[in-house]
């Protein structure tokens, strides 16, 4: 297979798959602004039937038009309030996205039932569908951007094709004020919705990768403090949800100085990867290694204080057999660490103090002759 189809293959795979949970955090507060931006929008809507009539336009027309940016108002309202709820409504980007291109296509509708030039050819409603595109990117998702593109795409070529299909004259096609409606010109703003989706697609796609980048370790793989940072409150949340506990292990590689004079940095570095793959091989799907530091990890697990503490001794015993075998041959250097426990909620309800606890708990471990797991003071 080529490079680039590897390549194409990678960013299709990313845009159609749910994005991680840190993507989805930044996502959420992407939301919001979009919320914000969308009720400024409704609000200014409301002003549009008043210079209407200021204009000398119809009562009624006008009051249609007033009952309807009042109904985009409250929706408007109410979707600013559910996206203040952050990362509780998985479907909500889907919903307001929908929503956004939707009301440009019902606006367009409106516009065409008076004239219909004025719903095929206006350009300024028509970047209601650009607007809502654009703005999925600030979503986070791939899956949000496509889902607007082509429904975009679906509701704005559903109204050109019953236009075409239907007119009764190509007279109705003609307009003075907003000029003729020709398959061209609808063809080439159809193609404007593809590139605008396309392009909203890679942003989204080279964020992902970003944030990816800069949430991992570039030494071992293994997320870093950053990711942890982000990454934590989420875990937090889901442990009071369903009222269960976590347990965070601080777990320092004793005498790592020493070993790096003995063997020297590379070979040091190797070590560490040495330890992150055996480490990364004992792990399982609710526990979740980062790299902290140096030779500092922090693996947070799904489990209360006794049940992990069982488990992170068990693992310092199964390193203790796996020594570590230098490349270029000598003798293998057995590895071990000490480890500090501290669970949520009991020692803490933020990172920092559970850190806190847990680095007493090591210090503790090390004062007492290291190659040991603690989970409670002396
Ligand atoms: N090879 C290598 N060494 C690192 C890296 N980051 C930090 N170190 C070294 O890791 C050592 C950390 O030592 P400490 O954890 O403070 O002390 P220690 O020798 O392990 O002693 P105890 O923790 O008390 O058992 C220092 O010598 C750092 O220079 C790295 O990325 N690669």
């Amino acid at each position: 297979m080529l490079a680039t189809d590897r390549g194409l293959k990678a960013i299709v795979t990313t845009l159609t798959s749910r994005p991680d949970e840190i993507m989805l955090e930044i996502g959420a507060s992407g939301e919001v602004l979009v919320a914000r931006l969308r009720a400024v929008v409704a609000v200014l809507l409301l002003l549009l039937p008043l210079v209407n009539l200021l204009g000398g336009g119809r009562i009624d027309e006008n009051l249609i038009g007033l009952a309807g940016a009042v109904l985009i108002n409250v929706l408007a309202q109410v979707w600013l309030a559910l996206s203040r709820r952050r990362r509780n409504f998985r479907w909500l980007p889907f919903a307001t996205t929908a929503f956004d291109v939707s009301v440009t296509t019902l606006v367009l509708l409106l516009l065409a039932r008076q004239h219909l030039p004025a719903g095929l050819n206006s350009l300024i409603v028509w970047c209601g569908y650009v607007l809502a595109i654009l703005l999925t990117g600030l979503r986070n998702d791939g899956r949000v951007v496509l889902m607007a593109g082509t429904l975009a795409l679906l509701q704005y070529g559903g109204l050109v094709a019953a236009t075409f299909l239907y007119v009764d004259s190509p007279e109705q096609l003609i307009s003075s004020d907003y000029g003729t409606v020709t398959l061209g010109s609808q063809a080439q703003r159809m193609l404007l919705l593809v590139m605008v989706t396309l392009v909203t697609s890679m942003i989204v796609y080279r964020m992902q990768q970003l944030v990816q980048m800069s949430g991992t370790d570039g030494l071992t793989g293994l997320p870093n403090r950053t990711w942890l940072i982000h990454r934590i409150p989420r875990l937090f949340e889901s442990a009071d949800e369903d009222g269960s506990s976590l347990t965070l292990a601080l777990i320092n590689l004793d005498h790592f100085r020493r070993l790096n004079d003995e063997v020297g940095h590379a070979e040091a570095d190797r070590v560490l990867r040495h330890v992150v793959t055996a480490l990364g091989e004992m792990i399982d799907g609710g526990e979740w290694l980062a790299r902290v530091r140096g030779d500092e990890f922090v693996l947070v697990l799904r489990k209360p204080v006794g049940t992990a503490w069982e488990r992170v001794d068990a693992i310092r015993r199964i390193l203790g057999d796996q020594p570590y075998r230098p490349e270029r041959g000598g003798d293998a250097l057995h590895l071990s660490f000490s480890a500090g426990l501290a669970s949520y909620p009991h020692d803490g309800r933020t990172l920092s103090a559970l850190l806190r606890r847990a680095d007493q708990r090591l210090r503790s471990a090390k004062q007492t002759g290291r190659d040991r797991v603690v989970a409670r003071e002396a």
